[in-house]
């Protein structure tokens, strides 16, 4: 049975999802050297914000397969690294959207009207009406930096608010932006006109500091500036002069650069500061829908099948994940058939997309393709993550092709392996319930289910053939579980496929071979 380290703390649904494929340790507050330790027992580590899952820690994981981040930011993991070891990384894109969207909009209120500082001085005692009156956001402006999920919510909601809205984003459209009620406008622009600014982007290196001294001059004195998103993309320092000499009038911070926050000239402001311990994505739905999310794809993965939010597997987006499941694990049976029909070393790795499939995408099919044709090398050491890397590194040139004219059934993917010892093809298809259909081997058209052990045989059309395999098969105590023979011409030559129940035996291959009229005869395992 796999075993999980969850490392973080996560909601109980999440662990018992897991619990159903799994043995499952929770073990929070680990210091860098225990995970270190201990991570190499682990074939699945599920983590939040709170651990780094550092190059150090990935170099120790001998069995990681999956890292799943119970959130969106995956900046505490060291993706290039888990995508060099084939470790796969997912996250739920969209789990605690709504959740840090409405704790920016509390702080948002918060900072308006003081009424962290107000609540505490109301505790001790006071009754002070005069140090907290605040001001509304009603008609005021809101730049929103990054207008993407959790941007466009905030959009939402402020628009209903009545407030106006600015944005800046340069991966989206003005019409986007438009539809959510937005002015697209530049940076500039933004950080001059806006009375609340707020910031709802990763952080890079074009967006670490993006907010510092030189742009906190350029804001109005009355503006109040937040960020849930990234720790980093503030100049905390630079925010605390701002703030002290009254170059803006507030400031509210869920996420700083080093977590947990301890030494911060930010600590030692009044009420104009509002600082929460990375507490947008902590409400009880998020953190069930982030869990269920999280743990479902780790599952998944755990039993073969690709996740639905992998980070590192290109072009696979949920919705295309969605549609092509089903035609990855074809991709990679016929993978792994055109592999072991070509044998030796591959050169070349030929994919077309077929009929109704060649109008869909096909980065995900080629890397499933590869993931098959590399597993007779790799084993289980090939996965989505890596396949692509693997095939670039042994030189295999992947051509991809699109044929919508191909009409004998209505998607169907063609490989086609190039190697050093000849060229091998393969055709495949979906039935109405999803089996698998293997409809063509090099140009001999048939229709038959892959199995986990099968023999083909190139021969001679020609009476007594089959029955002689038949007989062969027979005394070595090979037991037929369904046979079937293609051919292009009557008496020509003909491949015959057989499903058998086990493993051939050593030397019957050989057997085969000198039966009269097999040229060619290979055994395969799916
Ligand atoms: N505080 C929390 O607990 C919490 C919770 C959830 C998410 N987050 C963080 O919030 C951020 C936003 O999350 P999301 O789900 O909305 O992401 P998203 O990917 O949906 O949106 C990000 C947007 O930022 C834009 N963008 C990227 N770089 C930019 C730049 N330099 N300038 C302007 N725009 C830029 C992108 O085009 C995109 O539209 C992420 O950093 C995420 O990790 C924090
Ligand atoms: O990126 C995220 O999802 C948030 O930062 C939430 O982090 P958390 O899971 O540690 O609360």
């Amino acid at each position: 049975m796999s075993k999980v380290l969850v490392s973080d703390p996560i909601d109980q649904t999440g662990i018992d999802i897991l619990s159903q494929v799994a043995t499952v340790d929770v073990k929070t507050g680990l210091k860098p050297e225990e995970l270190v330790q201990i991570i190499g027992e682990y074939d699945a580590l599920m983590i939040r914000s709170g651990t780094h899952v550092t190059e150090k820690i990935i170099s120790a994981s001998n069995n990681l397969k999956v890292i799943g981040r119970a959130g969106v930011g995956v900046d505490n993991v060291d993706v290039p690294a888990a995508t060099r070891k084939g470790i796969v990384v997912v996250n739920s894109p969209q789990g605690n959207t709504i959740a840090a969207a409405e704790h920016t909009l509390a702080m948002m209120m918060s900072l308006s009207r003081y009424i962290p500082d107000a609540n505490t001085s109301v505790k001790s005692g006071l009754w002070d009406r005069k140090t907290y009156v605040g001001a509304e956001v009603y008609k005021k402006t809101i730049g929103i930096i990054g207008l993407g999920k959790i941007g466009s919510h905030v959009a939402k909601v402020a628009k209903a608010m009545e407030m106006k809205l600015l944005a800046f984003d340069p991966f989206i459209s003005a019409e986007r932006a438009e539809q959510i009620g937005c002015q697209l406008v530049d940076l500039d622009l933004l950080i001059r006109q806006s009375d609340y600014i707020t910031l709802h982007i990763p952080k890079t290196p074009e967006s670490t500091h993006l907010i510092n001294a030189e742009r906190l001059a350029k804001m109005k004195p009355n503006a109040r500036i937040i960020n849930c998103s990234r720790g980093g993309i503030f100049d905390e320092e630079a925010l605390a002069i701002a703030l002290k000499n009254g170059q803006i009038a507030g400031a509210a911070l869920d996420v700083f650069e080093s977590e947990p926050l301890i030494d911060s000239p930010l600590k030692t402001l009044g009420k104009e500061v509002i600082l929460t311990p990375h507490l947008g994505a902590s409400t009880t739905e998020a953190q069930l829908n982030v869990a269920i999310d999280v743990a479902e794809q780790i599952r998944d993965v755990l039993l073969g099948l690709p996740a639905r939010s992998a980070v590192n597997i290109p072009g696979l987006s949920p919705d295309i994940l969605e549609k092509l499941k089903p035609y990855m694990q074809l991709a990679e049976t016929l993978g792994n058939l055109v592999g072991q029909l070509a044998g030796g070393r591959i050169e070349s790795l030929n994919v077309k997309l077929q009929g109704e499939l060649a109008t869909s995408k096909s980065q995900p099919l080629v890397i499933a393709s590869l993931k098959g044709l590399l597993y007779q090398a790799l084993r289980e050491r090939v996965n989505y993550v890596n396949a692509n890397i693997e095939a670039k590194e042994r030189g295999i040139r992947v051509v991809e092709t699109r044929d919508q004219f191909v009409r004998d059934y209505p998607g169907s993917l063609y490989l086609e392996a190039t190697g050093n010892l000849g060229i091998h093809s393969v055709t495949g298809t979906l039935l109405g319930d999803g089996e698998i259909r293997i409809t063509d081997i090099d140009g001999f058209p048939i229709n038959v289910p892959p199995s986990q052990y099968m023999l083909f045989t190139v021969h001679r059309d020609m009476p007594g053939i089959i029955g002689n395999i038949g007989s062969l098969l027979g005394s070595f105590n090979v037991n037929i579980a369904s046979m079937q023979v293609g051919r292009k011409i009557v008496r020509g030559d003909a491949i015959m496929v057989l499903s058998i129940d086990d493993p051939l035996p050593e030397g019957i291959l050989m057997e085969i071979t000198k039966v009269q009229g097999i040229q060619e005869a290979y055994t395969i395992v799916l």
